[in-house]
């Protein structure tokens, strides 16, 4: 196991970092071109572990896909040209491949199995199961369809109308993209709206998709062909979130971050920023494969506490351990509620962020749906673990940039999973 030791910026970080390709959207990229006609060209994947994980099911399904230093050509033989894999399909870490793959296979002509590493067995799968079962897939599992092994025995489906318990992106992608291949229309109604790139991106390869993103609704209809076309990735927000965070406790440090992603169901992260009070300005907007992107300045400023719950929530889930530690850096008092989701993430991100900031000083507690942290406290430095949690390694990291003494993060290899090159990086910008 690797660890990286991160001693404090005095000097603050400064320059400007080429934030790398956004998760979500290569994964779906891969997947939809997958399921294409014809041959789509993909510039700006994230050549990160889970996105990998993405190619390497793909492949092992039939589809043809070559990999260049800048581009993934995908040779797309439509939904009918999958074929049937002799090996069960392993998705690693990645939570997203094995819950879009969920909803993608259980209406093909053939049988499957998924699995992934030690994370991946304990997260709950019911969230996709249950809704894919309704609409007539024949998938099993651990506990009735819960926990992996999941095996699909492919089957005809019909569209449903599901009222999501969870603001959960990976579900409501699960369910539209079985529909696709379901009879009728199928609809997805989730509490509050998560990330809308499946949306954005089935569109974008010629299906009908209906959207009212005031009631939390988006809809297909069974039987759209997939064209395929050349896809543009932004930069990932949620790898940007760990440089907006670094520029903003480190004094003296100003940074320019090139190439964000900025959907609106995203930048909760730059939300609770400026209410914290950071300096931040978002400028150079454009739009590329139907996907908002801008480049942010960020600097060092003083920053209060603020409460983050309701809505917010899905528009910043992953970057909820980077503001745990940024409100560290902040005079008064930080609410983080309504997000027990984080304790289904890769670890139980309450546990593990609240127990390893406690280890470098901070005041911080958990609660049931959050955490709750006083500022502004010195952090002191020491050993902390990422338990095998990408977000978690990085977050740690960025105590090493104002601590007293060095930080040491073990397990740090995790951050290989979205952010390969992570700490060459922070450490080239000080
Ligand atoms: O759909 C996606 O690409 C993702 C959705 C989110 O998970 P949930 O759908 O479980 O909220 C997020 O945490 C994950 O990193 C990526
Ligand atoms: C939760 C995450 O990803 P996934 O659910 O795809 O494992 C994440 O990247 O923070």
């Amino acid at each position: 196991m690797v660890k990286e030791k991160i001693s404090s910026a005095l000097k603050g970080i400064n320059g400007t970092v080429i934030i790398p390709g956004d998760k979500s959207v290569s994964h779906r990229s891969v997947l939809f071109a997958s399921i294409a006609e014809g041959t789509s060209v993909i510039r700006g994947f994230l050549k990160g572990q889970d996105c990998l994980s993405t190619i390497s099911c793909m492949k092992q399904m039939g589809v043809e896909i070559e990999e260049t230093n800048d581009t993934i050509t995908v040779h797309g033989k439509g939904f009918a040209g999958l074929k049937e894999p002799e090996r069960v399909l392993d998705v690693g870490n990645s939570g997203t491949t094995i819950r879009l793959l969920s909803g993608l296979l259980s209406g093909t002509a053939f049988y499957s199995v998924l699995e992934g590493d030690d994370s991946i067995a304990k997260r709950p799968m019911s969230r996709v199961t249950v809704p894919l079962r309704q609409m007539g897939a024949k998938i099993e599992g651990r506990e009735n369809g819960n926990l992996t092994p999941l095996s699909i025995r492919g089957s005809k489906l019909t569209g449903i109308e599901y009222d999501s318990p969870v603001a959960s992106a990976q579900v409501k992608s699960a369910v539209l993209l079985a529909g696709l291949n379901a009879k009728g229309t199928t609809r997805v109604k989730e509490p509050s709206v998560s990330r809308d790139h499946t949306e954005r991106m089935l569109s974008a390869f010629g299906v009908d998709v209906y959207q009212d993103q005031i009631n939390g609704i988006a809809e297909v209809t069974g039987g759209s062909v997939l064209k395929a076309r050349n896809v543009q990735i932004p930069g990932d927000i949620s790898s940007a979130a760990f440089f907006l965070a670094a520029a903003a406790i480190t004094p003296h440090s100003a940074l320019e971050l090139k190439n964000v992603g900025v959907n609106p169901t995203r930048t909760g992260i730059l939300d609770v920023l400026e209410q914290m009070g950071a300096d931040i300005t978002v400028f150079n907007e454009r739009t590329e494969t139907g996907e908002p992107v801008a480049d942010i300045r960020v600097c060092c400023s003083e920053l209060k506490g603020t409460e983050v719950g309701g809505a917010l929530i899905p528009r910043l889930i992953d970057e909820i351990p980077a503001i745990a530690v940024i409100a560290t850096q902040a005079e008064g008092t930080t609410i983080i509620k309504d997000a027990a989701e984080l304790k289904v993430k890769e670890t139980n991100r309450i546990d593990t962020m609240v127990n390893q900031l406690k280890k470098l000083g901070a005041d911080i507690e958990a609660t049931d749906d959050g955490m709750i942290i006083h500022g502004k406290t010195p952090l002191i430095g020491g050993e902390v673990s990422s338990y095998h949690d990408h977000r978690v390694g990085m977050s740690l990291a960025l105590c090493g940039l104002i601590a007293k003494e060095e930080v040491v993060v073990h397990d740090a290899q995790a951050v290989d999973v979205s952010y390969p090159g992570f700490f060459e990086e922070l450490n080239r910008l000080k």
